[in-house]
């Protein structure tokens, strides 16, 4: 399992490795991977690395040792050696005939019109925001150099980036503080930065080296996991060969709203396209007739309707607040009592709601809307959508999706963050169609968490698939057409997938 790690969990890690007297050996494990992917990504001119004090430095040296022993011309240019696994590093490179030069922006603007390639080992996960002056400088000569076209690949995160935040602090001149990275080579896990917002945008290609370290060790210190799509796919429901559509699970839509009554709708298609078995929406508009096989009830008086279901007649799965419209809070509230599994979406997502849900609930934010429940601002959220996921959890109760480029699901268990989408996914219908999904995986059987987290990940697979035929022009409608496909792509992705003719 790939996991998330900030700065604190890292230096954990570290810590037990240096006590185990290992730390050593990682680091040149780590500088031996550095050194492999640069010599892939631009295996041709003078391997330029720059150092800088910490341990982030050493991987360097370690780096330019590496590339020198497969044959590469190779400088590093160095502050201070400050770290002492640095300094031995400095001296190992030294005693194989390595040249290092002092590091200055200067330096760097003279030596890199002969460079094939740039290892930017300045700052890691040590980088305490604001940037001094001497350094920014040489952040803005490697962005320059960068600009020209010299590929540049960034030890653990691009400098300047601080490893928990998706914000791009500034630099001495006000332009962004870091260079960015063509790629991004991290150790043991990922970190926020090279997952979320501008800071993301600035990682390039991240590719992370697990390094040999004990997985529990690294577990251990986890602030979030990032499953594949085989462990995706295990979540999902299997459809024995007896199947009917009563085992498939019966699903309610409680939305629409005369002007935003697609929004219901399209949470319907999302249900029916994710394998719901009945799928009806309740609304009180008329609800346009998407597909024959979605039912649509128009009530004079929906909270009334809603109220008089009794137990017997109750789906065994419901989402509200699509397109629902002012009187979202009190219809979510009712339903809310009936202690069945809930999707809350847009007009259901209220801060009154909070301490009104219960485990079997999947809240569905995008940042706005976690702004509003959590009483900050969008910016807040979108610079730390771990903590915002989380403290939504805590508040709510139940499950937590904070969309966004990936989203987030926060459950008692701890945060998961999703793969893949596609940025055309940023158009109207698909909260709508994703809120659907998640109701009709919560109706066939999946617990809270496991739905928000397949749920999450089929939907984005299935934008992806969207993008494949539509580009940035993809729609929701697109997408909910590629559910099912997108579902047997992540089936693919066990060994074997499962023989939907023999029963599970
Ligand atoms: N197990 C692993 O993952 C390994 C990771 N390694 C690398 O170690 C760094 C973290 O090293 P650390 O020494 O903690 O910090 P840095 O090297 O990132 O930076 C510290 C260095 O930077 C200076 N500094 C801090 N803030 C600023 C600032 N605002 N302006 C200028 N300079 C600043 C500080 O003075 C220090 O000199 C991790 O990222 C990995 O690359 C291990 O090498 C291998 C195992």
């Amino acid at each position: 399992m790939p996991w998330v790690l900030n700065g604190e969990g890292a230096r954990a890690v570290d810590a037990r490795l240096d006590g185990a007297g290992l730390l050593d050996l990682a680091m040149e494990e780590a500088g031996r991977a550095v050194a492999d992917a640069a010599q892939a990504l631009a295996p041709r001119g003078v391997a330029l690395l720059l150092a800088g004090g910490g341990a982030n430095g050493g991987d360097a040296f370690v780096a330019a040792r590496h590339l020198r022993a497969l044959g590469r011309e190779a400088l590093v240019l160095a502050l201070p050696s400050r770290h002492p696994l640095t300094r031995l590093n400095r001296r190992r490179w030294r005693a194989v005939g390595g040249v290092t030069r002092p590091l200055s922006a200067g330096a760097l603007s003279h030596r890199a019109p002969g460079a094939g390639v740039v290892v930017d080992g300045l700052l890691g996960t040590g980088f305490r925001p604001p940037l001094r002056p001497a350094l920014g400088g040489v952040i803005a000569a490697l962005a320059a150099v960068r600009s020209r076209g010299t590929p540049v690949v960034a030890i653990d995160l691009p400098s300047g980036l601080v490893e928990g935040s998706a914000w791009v602090p500034d630099g001495p001149d006000g332009l962004p503080g870091t260079a960015g990275a063509d790629l991004t080579v991290t150790f043991m896990g990922l970190k926020a930065a090279l997952l979320f917002g501008a800071a993301a945008g600035h990682s390039g290609r991240v590719q992370l080296v697990p390094l040999r370290v004990p997985g529990d060790w690294v577990q251990a210190q986890a602030v979030a996991e990032q499953p594949t799509d085989a462990q995706v796919a295990a979540l999902l429901p299997a459809r024995r060969a007896d199947a009917h559509k009563g085992v498939a699970g019966r699903v309610w839509i409680v939305g629409g709203h005369p002007g935003t009554v697609g929004a219901a709708g399209m949470a319907g298609v999302g249900a029916l396209r994710a394998g719901a078995g009945l799928v009806t929406v309740h609304s009180a508009a008329e609800v346009p007739l998407l597909m024959p096989e979605l039912m649509v009830h128009r009530h004079a008086d929906l909270g009334a309707a809603l109220s008089g279901t009794p137990a017997s007649g109750r789906p065994d799965a419901v989402a509200v607040g699509m397109g629902l419209g002012p009187d979202a809070a009190a219809l979510a509230r009712g339903l809310l009592r009936w202690q069945i599994p809930t999707v809350l979406d847009a007009d259901a997502l209220q801060p009154e709601l909070a301490g009104c849900g219960h485990d079997a609930c999947i809240w569905t934010p995008h940042p706005g809307e976690a702004a509003r429940l959590l009483g900050t601002s969008a910016r807040d959220v979108t610079r730390d959508p771990l903590g915002a996921a989380g403290a939504l959890q805590e508040r709510l109760g139940g499950v937590v999706v904070l969309k966004g480029g990936p989203s987030v699901v926060a459950h008692a268990g701890g945060l998961s963050v999703s793969r893949g989408g596609h940025p055309g996914m940023a158009s109207g219908g698909m909260g709508d169609t994703l809120s659907g999904v998640l109701a009709a995986l919560l109706g066939q059987g999946l617990a809270a968490p496991d739905a928000a987290v397949a749920g999450v990940r089929l939907h984005a697979r299935a934008g992806e698939r969207a993008a494949a035929r539509h580009g940035y022009g993809l729609s929701a409608s697109d997408t909910a057409l590629e559910l099912g496909q997108a579902w047997l792509d992540l089936q693919g992705a066990l060994s074997p997938p499962p023989d939907p003719t023999r029963p599970a």
